[in-house]
């Protein structure tokens, strides 16, 4: 026996399918993630507050679910829409099925949908609100005005929502989650004599494991820390992290950038982390027609000409033409041109829109975690280097 649900978006375009995992109702915004592995990691990374994701690999939950994968606590996105669950998932690190575990996180999701169809939409037409109903007496002309009361994500601050409320130290790099050795965790490595204090606006775990692999101590902190508390901290390095929402609302992160920029301190952003660089530099963002979600984008340095192919998530991005003089423009895609990459001119200060840490996709872009370490290092006296 199947339970029917139904997406319905704001242009009144309809899905029906089946029901694969909790019951109720969700509104958010609809995007679609090309990736062909790492659904567990897109539905934990808390850049999907809000949105209803898409898969366009059309056999999702095959491989089941690992606590291990996830990139937060539980699961962020909004929804699940999917083409085809497998009836059987078989891997021998999986713990559970994949509607379990939706059902045990409470997530709305659907399966049985023309994923093509609604990919191609979202690619005319651009962003759209959608309304996910399942399980529940469905209601198509509910659902259409739910989809339609949803505000959108222009101009929503969800930094302030993705956070940690308290500061907490990490430690586990990534051989320690391979062998689940929490001897492994601790920091009397001297290996890990760079202090990181990493701005958590919706912090995925992958980031937060490969600075730990680049020999850092990491300190994390709520997205409303102040600069004067960051410097508390005497960190040698500063990171902006990724996170979920419209970047432009967070004028708070915004001026502590700027006034840490001016501490000389080396400061490294991703995805969210950059567009508030940029905001910080003075530049503008502006919201994408569809934004890129994928494990495929070819990213052009502009800087030595290597094309690599890169992680993305993002439905925001920095306006090159808006750069001030003082930032240089680094990456490029090769996809639509937009921005992927800036550094200050002035101070050690640098970028990147898209994901070096991956998870999912692949590691041509990871050598940026090692230009922040070489950054840390420079400034660091020599007597902190043995
Ligand atoms: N992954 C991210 O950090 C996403 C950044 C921002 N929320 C965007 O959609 O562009």
């Amino acid at each position: 026996m199947t339970t029917p649900a139904v997406l319905v978006l704001e242009d009144g375009a309809i899905f029906r399918g089946v029901a694969i995992g909790a019951t109720g109702e969700r509104v958010g915004e609809v995007v679609f993630n090309t990736a062909m592995t790492g659904y567990q990691e897109i539905l934990t990374d808390p850049s999907y507050l809000r949105q209803l994701v898409t898969l366009t690999y059309p056999h999702i939950g095959n491989t089941g679910v690992t606590p291990e994968d996830a990139e937060s606590s539980q699961v962020q996105a909004a929804g699940l829409i999917v083409r085809d669950l497998p009836a059987v998932h078989s891997n021998w690190r999986s713990r559970q099925s994949l509607p379990e575990y939706l059902i045990a996180q409470n997530v709305v999701a659907i399966s049985e949908v023309d994923t093509r169809r609604l990919t191609r939409l979202l690619r005319e037409k651009g962003a759209q609100n959608g309304c996910l109903q399942a399980g529940m007496q469905l209601d198509e002309t509910a659902a259409l005005e739910a989809a339609r009361a949803f505000p959108g994500l222009k101009g929503m601050d969800l930094a302030q929502i993705a956070t940690t409320s308290m500061p907490y130290t990490w430690t586990q790099g990534s051989w320690s989650l391979a062998t689940g050795d929490p001897a492994a965790l601790e920091f009397t490595d001297p290996q890990l004599n760079l202090h990181v204090v990493a701005y958590d606006f919706g912090i995925k775990r992958a980031i937060l494991r490969q600075l730990v692999d680049h020999g850092c101590r990491v300190t994390v902190v709520p997205a409303r820390t102040s600069a004067a508390e960051v410097l508390n901290y005497q960190p040698d390095g500063i990171f902006l992290s990724n996170g979920p929402g419209d970047p432009a609302p967070c004028d708070y992160a915004i001026h502590a950038i700027q006034s840490l920029l001016t501490s000389g301190i080396p400061v490294f952003g991703i995805c969210l982390g950059h567009q508030l660089l940029g905001l910080a530099c003075g530049a503008q963002t502006i919201k994408m027609k569809f934004g890129h979600h994928g494990a495929n984008h070819p990213v052009v340095s502009l800087e030595n000409g290597a094309v690599m192919i890169s992680s993305q998530n993002h439905g925001f991005a920095v306006d090159e033409s808006s750069l001030p003089a003082t930032v240089l423009a680094t990456h490029r895609s090769l996809f639509d041109g937009s921005l992927q990459g800036i550094r200050h001119r002035d101070y050690p200060a640098f970028s990147f829109q898209g994901h070096p840490e991956a998870s999912p996709g692949p590691h041509d872009v990871a050598p940026l975690f090692t230009a922040f370490v070489a950054m840390m290092r420079q400034r660091q006296p020599l007597a902190n280097q043995d």
